[in-house]
């Protein structure tokens, strides 16, 4: 496991699948150059999504490899694939920035947080079920992947007790706005006018 330098801050983006987790981590983690570490998986891609940078897509041979390896700090199965982040990529992206985040299911925001207790950064982003609905819809997710997701809804959002900040993602640039604010103010940047 990699250990943390002086002031190195891991930020775990979780909370419902849709719920917009990816798209507001994205915009405040460029505007305060931020680097994600990205994670294996071997869910095949859909249409939009780029090898190295939404997932590493790997065989299961090659998960399984990986794994016996002991390379993985997490692994998680989300609808019969497995998902898991190196170590080593951990490692890496703190090179290229001090704060680095992820964007994690529950199981894996709970085990990076045990691994690196007050270090991590727990940001729960929600939105109300019938709008996870139709983002799912709207992101090219299949009507029993979308009803897998909804099934698990309730637990999912119990999470939130659990997490540093909670934010219900309802208008994308008002979200961003105070999700800024907020990382910001762990990263002493003042990059956004606090008044
Ligand atoms: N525990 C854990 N969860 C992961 C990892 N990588 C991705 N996830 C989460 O697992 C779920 C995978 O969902 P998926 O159907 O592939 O959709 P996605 O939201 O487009 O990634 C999402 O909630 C991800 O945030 C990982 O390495 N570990
Ligand atoms: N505030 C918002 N209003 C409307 N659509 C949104 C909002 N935030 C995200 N989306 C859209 O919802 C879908 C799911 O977002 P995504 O970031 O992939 O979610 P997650 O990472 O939590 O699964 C995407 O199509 C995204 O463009």
């Amino acid at each position: 496991m990699y250990a943390l330098k002086d002031k190195e801050m891991i930020f775990v983006f979780t909370g419902p699948h849709g719920a917009g987790r990816k798209t507001v981590a994205e915009m405040s983690g460029s505007t305060l150059g931020m680097k994600q570490v990205i994670s294996y998986t071997t869910r095949p891609p859909k249409a939009t999504e780029e090898d190295g940078q939404d997932y590493h897509f790997i065989s299961p041979a090659q998960f399984a490899q990986a794994q016996a390896g002991g390379e993985f700090i997490e692994v998680s199965t989300v609808n019969d694939h497995l998902y898991g982040i190196k170590s080593s990529d951990i490692e890496f992206m703190f090179q290229q920035s001090g704060s680095i985040y992820l964007i994690l299911n529950r199981f894996g925001a709970e085990t990076l947080k045990k691994l690196y207790s007050d270090r991590v950064v727990q940001i729960f982003i929600y939105a109300q079920r019938d709008t996870l609905e139709e983002r799912m819809k709207g992101s090219g997710d299949s009507e029993e992947i979308a009803s897998k997701y909804l099934s698990d809804y309730e637990n999912e959002l119990a999470y939130r007790d659990h997490c540093d900040h909670i934010f219900e993602n309802v208008d994308l640039a008002h979200t961003v706005f105070d999700l800024t604010k907020t990382l910001d103010q762990y990263l002493n940047r003042n990059l956004v006018d606090l008044d």
